[in-house]
C-alpha cells in the first residue's frame, strides 16, 4: 500500500501580533517515525507555530503543511492530525467515557474507538469518573486519547510533560515511542529540555520566533563545546601562550581566569594544552575537561528571549 508521507514542513513561517513578532521566518521539517522535540523558552513562539500548523492562526507570511497540504486543505483532518494544546479542557462533570463518546460522535469515528483508547491509555478503571477528579497525569492521558480518536498519522502535543511526575514522564516516553514506531509523526513542545531529553529523537530549537538549531538530538554534541580547566602557578604566562598557540595556528578560542585563579580554556584539548605548557616550560598542576550539559547549552542558545518585547 502506498502510505502518504505525513511530514510537517514549515517554510518561512511568520506571525506578527501588532508590534510583536511571535514567529519570524521560521523553517523546519518534522519527520514521520521519530519523536521531535519543539524547544524554546516561554514566549519563544512554540504555541503560535503549532496553532499555525493546525490552521488555528493565519500566518502573516510563509506556509505550514502536513503531507504537502495546508491543514485547511486536508480531507477529514481529524483522521490525519491529532493535537493537544490544552490538556485541561474538559467538562468537569463529564466522565472520561462521556467526554470521549462526545468527541467520537462529533468526529464520526468508529464506535469501538472509545473503549479501545480508554484501554490503551490506561484509563479503563477510571472511565466512569468525572474529569474534575482527575490528576494532571490522567488529564494528559485523556487529552491524548481525544487526539487519537481519529487514529491520526500526525500528533502535535503542546507541553505534554508539564506537571507530570517522573513516572508520568516515563509513561509518556513509552507511549510516544509506540506511536512513532507505528510510523506516526510526533511533535512535542517543551520549555524544559531535561523533561523531554529522554523522550525525543530530533529537536527543533527556537528563540524569539527564530530557529536556533534543528536535527538529531545526538548531533547537538557538536554544539557542545567542552571547556578545559587548567590550574597552574604560571597561569598568566600560560594564558598568553595558549592564546598565541602554535606556529601552525592551533590556539585557544578563549581563556578566562576564574575567581580561584584557574583558567577555563575553550578550543584546545588537554593534550594540546599540556604540550604548549611544556614547550614554554610552564608548570601545570591540574587539567580537567568539563562538558557543557545539554541543559546549559539549551539555556545559552536560547538565552535572553524570556520576557522580551518584540
Ligand atoms: N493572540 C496573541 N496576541 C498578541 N500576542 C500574542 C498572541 N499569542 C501569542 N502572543 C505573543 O507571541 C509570543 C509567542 O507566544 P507563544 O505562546 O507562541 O510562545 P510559546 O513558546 O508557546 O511560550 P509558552 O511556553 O509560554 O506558551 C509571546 O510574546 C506572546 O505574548
Amino acid at each position: 500500500m502506498n502510505q502518504p508521507n505525513y511530514r510537517i514542513e514549515v517554510t518561512g513561517l511568520t506571525k506578527r501580533f501588532g508590534p510583536v513578532t511571535a514567529v519570524d521566518s521560521l523553517s523546519f521539517s518534522v519527520e514521520p517515525g521519530v519523536i521531535t522535540g519543539f524547544l524554546g523558552p516561554n514566549g519563544a513562539g512554540k504555541t503560535t507555530t503549532m496553532r499555525m500548523i493546525l490552521g488555528l492562526v493565519t500566518p502573516t507570511a510563509g506556509t505550514a503543511t502536513i503531507g504537502g497540504k495546508r491543514y485547511g486543505e486536508l480531507r477529514r483532518p481529524s483522521e490525519i492530525v491529532g493535537a493537544v494544546l490544552d490538556a485541561s479542557a474538559f467538562h468537569p462533570n463529564h466522565s472520561a467515557r462521556d467526554h470521549l463518546r462526545i468527541y467520537r460522535t462529533m468526529g464520526g469515528h468508529p464506535a469501538g474507538r472509545v473503549e479501545e483508547l480508554l484501554d490503551r491509555l490506561g484509563l479503563a478503571h477510571a472511565a466512569h469518573r468525572k474529569t474534575r477528579t482527575f490528576s494532571t497525569g490522567m488529564k494528559q492521558r485523556l487529552s491524548l486519547a481525544t487526539a487519537l480518536l481519529g487514529d491520526p498519522q500526525v500528533l502535535l502535543l503542546d507541553e505534554p510533560s508539564n506537571g507530570l511526575d517522573p513516572e508520568g514522564i516515563a509513561w509518556l516516553r513509552r507511549f510516544l515511542r509506540e506511536l512513532a514506531d507505528e510510523g506516526r509523526t510526533v511533535l512535542v513542545s517543551s520549555h524544559v529540555l531535561s523533561e523531554v531529553q529522554q523522550i525525543v529523537d530530533d529537536i527543533v530549537m527556537i528563540r524569539r520566533g527564530t530557529l536556533v538549531a534543528a536535527g538529531p538530538l545526538r548531533e547537538m554534541e557538536r554544539f557542545r563545546p567542552s571547556t578545559v580547566l587548567v590550574r597552574s602557578p604560571d597561569a598568566e604566562a600560560l594564558k598568553k601562550v595558549l592564546l598565541r598557540g602554535t606556529s601552525d595556528g592551533v590556539a585557544a578560542q578563549s581563556v578566562e581566569t576564574g575567581h580561584d585563579g584557574a583558567l577555563r580554556v575553550q578550543g584546545l584539548a588537554t593534550a594540546q594544552i599540556a604540550d604548549l605548557a611544556s614547550a614554554a616550560r610552564l608548570r601545570v598542576h591540574e587539567l580537567l575537561t568539563e562538558d557543557t550539559s545539554l541543559e546549559q547549552l539549551f539555556f545559552e542558545l536560547t538565552a535572553d528571549s524570556e520576557g522580551d518585547a518584540r
